[in-house]
Order: C-alpha cells, then structure tokens, then sequence
C-alpha cells in the first residue's frame, strides 16, 4: 500500500486539484490499495490563524476574510464539479456557519487560547479533504472522507501535539478494517483523547502521512508538492543545482535543518523508525522520478549528497586562558544557552581548549552574550575567561553526505574548491559522525563558496567560463571552432568550455547562462556598444560563477593593459595579443609572478610560430635544466610566405604580400609584419623566456623595405608604394638563384642578443624547404648540440592559431 500526501500548493487552485485527481486515478491504477492525506488550501491555514486574532481583537475585518474564504471554496466545488455542485456547497456552507460561530464566541470573549487555535485552524484540512473526496467521487473515484480525528490521538500540547502512538496505531489499524477503499484523510490534525481537537505543528500533514505509513506498514509515503524533490543546493544560488535521486534519512534531516525545506526532520521520524521510504515529487511534474528518502540508499553517486546554508548567523567566541584543562566550561555555556532557549547552529572547539566558537541566530547573539557573561562573571573578573566576542553578517555552510564517512579526502576538496576561489573560512565544524562538514564564512562570500563547493564535489564536468575580446580573423575561427568541439571537450575532457562574455570594438555582451558560439554574431549585437576596456572586469564584480579565463584575440594595447586587473580578480590570461609580452620588461615580470602568486594561468604559446608548440618546448628545456646556446629561427608567418613563394619567379613581391593578407597570415596592420616588427617581438619573447632582460629595442632588425614604405597614411598606399620595390627585389632573387642559393629573413639569437636580418642560404639548409607560411626554431642547446631541435610548420592563419587558444584552455584543465 502506499500513502499519498498533497501539499497545499498541490491543492491551491480547481486546475491544482484536477491534476491531483489524476495523479490518484493513476495510482490506483498501478496499486488500488492507497490512503490520501491532504493539506488545507494554499494560504487557508494563515487566513484561520489571522480571523481569529482579528476576532480576538474585535476587528470585524475578520468577517470579510471569513466570507472571503467561504466564496473561494464554494467557487472551487463550482468549478470542480458544475453538475453535483449543490449537496457539496451545503456541507461548505454548514462548516463555515460553524467556523462563524466559533468566532462569533471569540469576538465576545476576547480571547484565543491556543485550543481554540487548533480547532479553528483544523478546518481548512476539513474543508480541503471533503472537497476532494466529493470531487472523486463525481470522477466515479469512490473515495471515503476521513477526518484524521477518528484516526490520531495525541497529548494536549496545542500548537505541536504528540501523537500517543499505541492508542493511535489501535483506532487507525480498526477505522482501516471497517473501511476499505480509498480515504481522504486530513492532515495536521488530530485529537486528544478526550475529544478536543489538535494540530500537529510545522509539517504536521507530512507527520500525518508518515505515521500512517508507519502503523499501516506501506510501501512507499509519496510527498506531492511543488518542486521536483530535494536539491542539491539552492538553485536560487546556485545555478547548477540538480535534484537528488536518493538519500539516507540522515542526509534528509541534515539537509532540511540547513535550509532544504522539503522535509521537515521530525515528520521523516515514524516513517524512519519502520524504515518506509519517502518519496518527494512534483504535482505539477508528476513524471519525475523525484527523490527517494530511505534506509540505506545503493545509488551514491557523489560522495557528498547535498550542501545547504544558513543565510545569516552570528558566532560567538568564549576564550580564555583559564579555560584549558578545566571541565565543565562548555557545559555550563551550553546550559545557559538552553535556559535561554538560545538555539546553537554548529559548535567548534580546537583541542587546546583555549576557545569555544558558537554559531547562533543573529538576534540571540546579544542575548546569548549577555546570559555567558553573566554566568561566567566571576571568571571574566579573574581574567581567567575574555569577554564573549560576537562576529555577525557570518553564513554557515554545510555539506551533507553518508559516503563522506570516512572517505579520506572530503574537508581536503572542500577546502581546497574555498580556496580557489579566495573564500575565507572562519570557523569549522565536523562531527564524528562524518555526515556533515560546517564551515562559517562571511556573508559576502556564501554565494561563492556554495557554488566552489558544488562544483567540486556534484560537477560532473568542470566549467571554464570563456569571456573572450576579439572576434576577427582568429576570433571568428575560435568561435567556430569551439562551436564544431565543445561537445567532444566535454565529453572527453569532462571540461565544459562556457562562453559567457564576448566583445570586440564595436559590441559587448556579457552573459551568465552562456552564449551559444554558434549564434555569436546575432547575440553579440544585442549587446552593449562601443564597450570600453573595463566592460567584462565591471560585470565580474557581481560574477561568482567559477573558473573564469579571459581570452585576448586583439591586437590592441589597450586590451593588454587589463591583464593585470583580470588577474587581480581572480581571471586566468590566454592571449594571441604580443602585446603584453613584449611591452616593458617589468610588465612581462608582474603577469609571470602575478599569476604565478595567485595560482592561475597566463598562457600565450599562440605569441610565438602560433600552434606550433615552440614556448612549450622551450619551456620544458629550460625546466629540465638544459641551457640554450642559440636559436635560429624564422618566426615570421608573412615574410616566410613572401620568400617561400616569391623564390618561384611567378608572382612579384607585393603580390605574394597582398597573398599573404588574403591568407590571414599577417598582423591585422601588415605593415607591422613587413617592418619586422612581428618577428622582433616573437624573438624578443624568446629570448625573455631564456632568462634574457631584454628590450623591444635590443633586437637588432636589418629592414627589409626602406622606411617611406611605411609613412603611407594607409595600408593601400603601402601597397603602391611596395610595387615600386618589385624591381628591386626581383634583382636580388635572381643574383640569389645564380648562385643556387635562397633568400630568408632569419632572426638569431646568440650571446644574449638579438638580431633579425635578411640571408642568403644554401639549399640544404633547415630553412631552404619550409612552405607557406612555416616557422621553423632552431634550438642549439647543451643537450640538443650536434643535432639541434628544429620545430617547423605552419606558424600563421587563423585555423592553426584558434587551435592553439583551444589547446591552451583545455590542456591541464
Ligand atoms: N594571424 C595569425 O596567424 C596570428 C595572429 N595572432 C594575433 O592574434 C590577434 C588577432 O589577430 P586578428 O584576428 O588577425 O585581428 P583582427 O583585426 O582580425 O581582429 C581583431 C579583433 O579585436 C577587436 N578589438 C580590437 N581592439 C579592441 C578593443 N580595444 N576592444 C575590444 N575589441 C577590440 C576588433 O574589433 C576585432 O574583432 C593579434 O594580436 C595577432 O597578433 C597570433 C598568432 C597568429
Ligand atoms: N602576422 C604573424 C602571425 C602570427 O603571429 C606572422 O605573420 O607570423
Ligand atoms: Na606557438
């Protein structure tokens, strides 16, 4: 058998209810053998409670609210069931009579006790369950209306009465063998053993169905209500929240007292004890599986299950040198605090016994104060003990899960997602039980550490946020290019690439759910325009959403300028942009160690032979201690091109150059690669990551084209103003090919300098075969020394640079 309670949501509204009713239909269906308990209407039980105090008072408002009332159930009955309306209204309207009276007798003698509390509130259960059960029955659901006072006996204490289990267990097991079928049954309310009407507290229907389900020995207590089960955080905070499929009663209670208001711990109790599961759905998603509460869930996917907060608390430190090694401290701190009623949250106490942190409600912090001071009063005076220090605008987070038990590894991942993010912890608390860890943080921070904290222990990928500056030449081919791959990243890397900013001159957007890559065009031009370089450091201010990296495919100074701020911020660098690394050398030194302090990653391998992996190398050279004595190299994708293609006769060289742009091998001003300034920076790079403090201006560059080349307003006027060097050229490649030899421009460095200048070279040499617009590097060091390395490839365009970006987001990630 199986017991189906509906909570007020479910029941708020004549569509709510008909969804109801179908989900009832269904059940029986599948197993006939079901009891329903249902809540009062939506809002029904404040409106009884607020009529009462109304009536108390002598504020004849009450009587409107009352009518108020009476009108929306009766509407209900109407549009339930139009044909069989009227013997169903009259009940409505004989219980509402009576409900008038009652007050009626309030309003005279001024005065609720809370008895008459709970007769007046049990009437919404009445009202709800008789509609029900009248509306099935019009469906030919042949239901029995069961008011749960024939059913549950409890003490006197109005408000939160105790069910007597024996004499309870007695009545329910004889109403059920006098009554087979289905039963409507009210929740929240129950009966002392003299007959007067009770209510069982917070969760009371809940605690209806859990104690049926118990005596009756059901399958299975369903919890109908509005969400689709127990989350695995706040979704309001954090956005990747997912429903949990299984969890321990434990786990249950922990994650209802932090905050998970899906269950309210005392009602799981009887359901518990008889080892019945629970399971959480959804009315108005009743296909969801929902979540499963029981004994000793097999599904653990996540060695934690859940991670819930309390917004606001405030924790109190009791210290003193007096207190280490005395007994009875904390004691005594603890029972003052519960003669206060002062609730403790989370308790932590290190194990030199020099100080007790208390986390309380910020409102009983001051009080809690106080009530320690004064208990301790004598050893306060005797400075043994310091004054009760309060720190408040504090949240306290807990992660919840019975596989943590002694999973080594768990506070470590905790800490180290808090870190991450440069979350502090104030205190922290783990019982011996291992199901909970409680760590306090400020207020500020809560978001933040809940989602770090999500991520590290229920992503199933890790999240990259991409906010990314530049959409030409390589932009666009990275767009495209993280459109056609990011489903394969994510599943073979378990790495979720996620666009959430993206800006280039002209636009800027940024978005928290993600930008689809595919669509970028359209969706970048609803965003904000002519963003300045501080647009995305702006909108990262209110951003707690992870891992974040910030993409530069620009060429602008402007942009490079920012690194230092992203980093400041916690923002990991890739950048296609030379700029920043080939500025001043004290630039290039503060974005090393900057990201080096803060453990993030400034990668910019696509600076030099774009793809190819040269910086890596090098890197990997220097690490394992080898020394380079030189590099020979062509770094120049453009010019390489130039003298690979121009060597044939076929074309001249400002056609081969204006090629060379029509490739997208060239700066996006490809003057800057004509006057060596490209290749000077690549080499300058080089060499600063040999340990060499150099310059721009160290490098010696033998100009390739006269300097009027380069005074052209424009880069079409550079053009023209190129042909008229054709000649001059042409000369010196067939004076080159009359010796068999080649043309290349080749940078060097040896002795700690720099030089870059146009050569002549034999046809055998490394440099004679390279095509298109190969790079090749040369590296002479101790280890690579009769044979040098030689990197060679394509070293420019916009598909081998996009991939190289790709590779830097996804490598150690
Ligand atoms: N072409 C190649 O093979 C390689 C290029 N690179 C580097 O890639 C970078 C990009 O090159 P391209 O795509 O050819 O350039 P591009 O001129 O085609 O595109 C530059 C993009 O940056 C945007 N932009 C410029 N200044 C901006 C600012 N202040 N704020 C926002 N957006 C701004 C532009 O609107 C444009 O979308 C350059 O730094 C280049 O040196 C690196 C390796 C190889
Ligand atoms: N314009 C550059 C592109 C790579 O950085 C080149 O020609 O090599
Ligand atoms: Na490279």
């Amino acid at each position: 058998m199986k017991i189906l309670k509906f909570g007020g949501t479910s029941v708020g509204t004549p569509e709510n209810i008909r969804q109801v009713g179908r989900i009832i239909q269904k059940s029986i269906r599948e197993d006939p053998d079901i009891s329903v308990v249902v809540s009062a209407f939506t809002g029904v039980t404040n409106d009884l409670i607020h009529v009462s105090e109304l009536a108390c008072r002598r504020d004849r408002q009450y009587f409107k609210i009352l009518q108020r009332c009476e009108k929306r159930h009766a509407e209900t009955v109407k549009v339930l069931m139009p044909s069989s309306a009227q013997p169903v209204l009259c009940q409505v309207q004989k219980v509402f009579h009576e409900l008038q009276d009652i007050l009626h007798g309030i309003y005279l003698l001024k005065e609720l006790t809370p008895r008459s509390v709970d007769l007046i509130m049990g009437f919404g259960e009445q009202l709800s369950a008789y509609i029900i059960s009248c509306f099935l029955i019009s469906q030919e659901v042949p239901a029995i209306y069961t008011d749960a006072r024939k059913l549950l006996i409890t003490d006197d204490v109005h408000g939160h009465a105790n069910i007597l289990y024996q004499k309870s267990a007695r009545k329910i097991r004889r109403f059920y063998d006098k009554n087979p079928g289905l039963k409507i049954i009210t929740g929240f309310i129950a009966t002392t053993s003299d007959g007067i009407s009770t209510t069982l507290g917070r969760g009371g229907s809940d605690l209806t169905a859990s104690f049926l389900g118990a005596v009756l020995k059901a399958d299975e207590i369903q919890i109908w209500t509005d969400v689709d089960g127990v989350m695995s955080a706040d979704p309001g905070k954090v956005p990747d929240a997912f429903c949990l499929k299984t969890l321990s009663y434990e786990e249950a209670m922990e994650l209802s007292h932090f905050g998970a208001k899906v269950l309210h711990p005392p009602t799981i109790q009887p359901a518990m004890e008889k080892g019945i599961p629970i399971r959480i759905l959804n009315t108005f998603n009743p296909k969801f599986e929902g979540t499963l509460v029981q004994k000793d869930p097999l599904h653990h996917e996540f060695p934690a299950k859940g991670i819930t907060s309390i917004h606001h608390i405030a924790l109190l430190t009791l210290q003193g040198s007096g207190m280490v090694g005395v007994t009875g401290i904390s004691a005594r701190a603890f029972s003052i605090l519960a003669n206060h009623a002062i609730s403790v949250i989370l308790i932590s106490q290190a194990s030199s016994e020099h100080s007790i942190c208390l986390a309380v409600k910020p409102e009983d912090a001051l009080p809690a104060k106080k009530a320690i001071e004064k208990e301790f009063e004598l050893e306060i005076k005797a400075r043994f003990v310091d004054r009760v220090q309060i720190e408040k605008d504090l949240s306290a987070i807990a992660l919840v899960g019975e596989s943590m038990r002694k999973t080594p590894g768990i506070a470590g991942r905790l800490f180290h997602a808090l870190a991450e993010r440069s979350v502090n912890v104030v205190a922290i608390a783990q019982g011996s039980s291992e199901l909970n860890i409680s760590v306090v943080v400020s207020q500020a921070d809560e978001v933040r550490a809940l989602q770090a904290i999500h991520e590290a222990f229920f992503s199933k990928a890790r999240k990259l946020n991409l906010l990314l500056c530049g959409t030409g030449l390589i932009g666009s081919e990275f767009l495209r290019q993280l459109a056609e791959n990011h489903d394969n990243i994510l599943k073979s890397k378990n790495l979720d690439l996620h666009l959430i900013g993206l800006s280039n001159r002209k636009y800027g957007i940024f978005r928290t759910d993600g930008i689809p890559p595919a669509d970028w065009q359209k969706i970048l031009m609803q965003g904000h325009q002519s963003p300045d370089p501080g647009f995305f450091l702006r909108h990262l201010k209110k951003f707690h959403g992870g891992q974040t990296v910030f993409i530069d495919l620009t060429a602008s100074g402007e942009i490079s300028q920012t690194y230092e701020s992203y980093l400041r911020n916690g923002v990991s660098i890739v950048a296609a942009n030379k700029i920043a690394n080939t500025g001043d050398y004290d630039g290039y030194q503060t974005l090393q160690s900057l990201s080096r302090n803060k453990g993030l990653f400034f990668r910019y391998e696509t600076n030099v032979g774009a793809g190819l992996p040269v910086l890596r190398t090098l890197k990997s050279l220097l690490e394992t201690g080898d020394t380079v004595l030189k590099i020979e190299a062509i770094l120049s994708g453009t010019l390489s091109y130039l003298f690979n293609t121009f060597q044939s006769g076929e074309k001249t060289f400002s056609e081969v150059i204006r090629e060379a742009q029509e490739k997208g091998f060239t700066e996006p001003d490809p003057r800057n690669d004509l006057n060596g300034l490209d290749f000077a920076r690549k080499l300058l790079l080089l060499m600063r990551e040999c340990g060499e403090v150099v310059n721009l201006e160290d490098i010696r560059i033998d100009p390739l084209l006269p300097v009027a080349c380069f005074e052209a307003a424009t880069v079409d006027e550079t053009y023209t103003i190129l042909k008229d060097y054709d000649p001059q050229f042409e000369e010196a490649r067939l004076s080159a090919a009359k010796n068999k030899r080649l043309l290349r421009y080749i940078g060097t460095y040896k002795n700690g300098k720099g030089n870059i200048e146009l050569t002549e070279i034999d046809s055998n040499h490394p440099f004679a075969g390279l095509k298109g617009s190969d790079n090749a590097i040369i590296f002479t060091t101790k280890r690579y020394h009769e044979n040098p390395l030689v990197i060679q490839g394509p070293g420019a365009g916009a598909k081998v640079t996009a991939a190289g970006i790709m590779s830097e987001l996804i490598i150690d990630n």
